[in-house]
C-alpha cells in the first residue's frame, strides 16, 4: 500500500546506492538505540559505537591534522587540517614524532602568510547529539575540504552536544571558536593579514553555521561565506516535503522532534528561532552584512523545502545565495565519493571558496 513502511523501505533501497544505504542505515539503527523515550541519551553506548580516528600530523594525501585545545577553561577543542609540510616524514620512531610535534608548534606560532587562504570553520552534523570531529565520516569530510580548498585550513569544532548541553551551548562554542580563529596570527593571510573565515556545516552543523554567522554580522566580524549542507531547520507548520518524505529516506519527523526537544530550551517548540530562524519568532536579516551563502540541498531530505525557503528569505532580504539542489540525493550523500552528486557538490564548494577568499 502506498505510504506503508514496506513500500517506503523498498523505495529507499532501490533509489539509494548500496554503500550509502548501508552506511546511513547503520547509523539509523544505532541512533535509534541511543535515544530514550524520556528524552535522555545513552552517551556511554554512543561513545562505544561512534567510530573515531586519531589525527595524523604526517602528510596524508597532502593534508595533515592535529587536535588542539583552544579554550582550556572550558575544554573546547578543535581538530585542525592544513596542507602537509613539504617534508613527508613517515617514520614511526621518536625522532619522527618529535619532528612532527615541532612542525605543529611552528605552525601554531607562525605569522600571517602573504598569500590569501581560506579558513573553514566546520561544524559537524549529528542533529546536535551525535558525532565529534574525530568521527571517521567527519574526519574524512574535513580532509576533503582541506584538499579542495587548495592550501586552506579546516578547523573542525568539538562543540558541546545535547541533551547534556542544550541551546545555546553549541552556538556559544561556535562563537568562541570563531573568535579564537580570528585572533590567531597563523590563520591570517593576504595583504591585509586577516583571517578569511568561511563557516560550514552539515545537518545541525549547518544550523550552527547560520546562527554563528548572524552573531558575527551583528558584531561586525567579516565572514567570507557560509556553506550549509542539508542544514537542520524546523518549524511547527509542516512543509509539503516533510509530509511527502517522512519515513521514506532514513530520517523521520519523529526522530527530528526528539532531537529538537533535546537541544531547544525545555519549554520551547519548533518555532523557537534556533529551529525556525525566519519563522514567527525569528528575525529577518535585511540590512545586516550577512555573508554570501552556498546552500546545498538533497531533494529527498524531508526538510528540503525548508532549506529552499531559507535560501529564498535570505535572497528576499538582499543577500547573495547560491542553491545547489540535487534532486535525487538523500541525507548524507556528501559523505561517500560514489555519486555524481558528491562530485558536483565538492566542485561547487571548491568554486565557492575560490570565488570568495578575497
Ligand atoms: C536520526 C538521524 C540523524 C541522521 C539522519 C537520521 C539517521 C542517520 C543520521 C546521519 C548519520 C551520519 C551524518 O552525521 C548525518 C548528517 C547523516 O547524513 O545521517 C546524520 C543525520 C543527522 O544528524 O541529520
Amino acid at each position: 500500500m502506498a505510504g506503508s513502511d514496506e513500500v517506503n523501505r523498498n523505495e529507499c533501497r532501490t533509489l539509494v546506492p548500496l554503500h550509502h544505504w548501508v552506511l546511513i542505515s547503520n547509523f539509523k539503527v544505532a541512533y535509534t538505540m541511543l535515544r530514550r523515550a524520556d528524552g535522555t541519551f545513552d552517551r556511554d553506548l554512543d561513545e562505544y559505537h561512534d567510530l573515531r580516528v586519531p589525527p595524523d600530523a604526517r602528510a596524508q594525501e597532502g593534508v595533515s591534522s592535529f587536535d588542539h585545545v583552544i579554550d582550556p577553561s572550558v575544554g573546547l577543542d578543535v581538530r585542525i587540517y592544513r596542507p602537509a609540510p613539504a617534508a613527508n616524514n613517515n617514520n614511526n620512531n621518536n625522532a619522527g614524532a618529535a619532528a612532527v610535534t615541532l612542525r605543529i608548534l611552528d605552525f601554531l606560532t607562525g605569522g600571517p602568510s602573504p598569500d590569501p587562504f581560506p579558513v573553514i570553520l566546520f561544524f559537524h552534523g549529528g542533529s546536535f547529539a551525535h558525532s565529534v570531529p574525530s568521527t571517521s565520516i567527519y574526519d574524512h569530510l574535513c580532509r576533503r575540504f582541506a584538499k579542495l580548498s587548495k592550501g586552506g585550513v579546516v578547523i573542525s569544532v568539538n562543540y558541546r552536544r545535547a541533551p547534556e548541553h542544550r541551546y545555546p551551548c553549541a552556538y556559544d562554542d561556535g562563537w568562541a571558536a570563531l573568535n579564537w580563529a580570528t585572533s590567531q596570527p597563523f590563520l591570517r593571510s593576504g595583504p591585509d593579514a586577516r583571517a578569511r573565515v568561511f563557516l560550514a556545516g552539515d545537518s545541525s552543523g549547518g544550523n550552527i553555521a547560520h546562527h554563528v554567522a548572524v552573531k558575527a554580522a551583528d558584531a561586525g566580524i567579516r565572514i567570507c561565506g557560509n556553506i550549509l549542507i542539508n542544514a537542520m531547520f524546523g518549524g511547527m507548520e509542516l512543509t509539503e516535503s516533510e509530509r511527502r518524505l517522512d519515513r521514506k529516506f532514513f530520517v523521520t519527523l519523529q526522530d527530528r522532534e526528539w532531537y529538537w526537544r533535546a537541544y531547544l530550551p525545555k519549554d520551547a517548540d519548533r518555532d523557537h528561532p534556533a529551529c525556525n530562524p525566519f519563522g514567527p519568532n525569528g528575525r529577518r536579516l535585511r540590512g545586516l552584512p550577512f555573508p554570501k551563502s552556498l546552500v546545498v540541498v538533497s531533494g529527498l531530505d524531508p526538510t528540503c523545502d525548508r532549506q529552499l525557503a531559507y535560501a529564498d528569505v535570505l535572497r528576499e532580504d538582499g543577500h547573495h545565495v547560491k542553491v545547489v539542489c540535487r534532486e535525487k540525493a538523500t541525507i548524507g550523500f556528501y559523505l561517500l565519493p560514489i555519486t555524481d552528486d558528491y562530485h558536483v557538490v565538492m566542485q561547487e564548494i571548491a568554486d565557492f571558496l575560490d570565488a570568495n577568499v578575497y
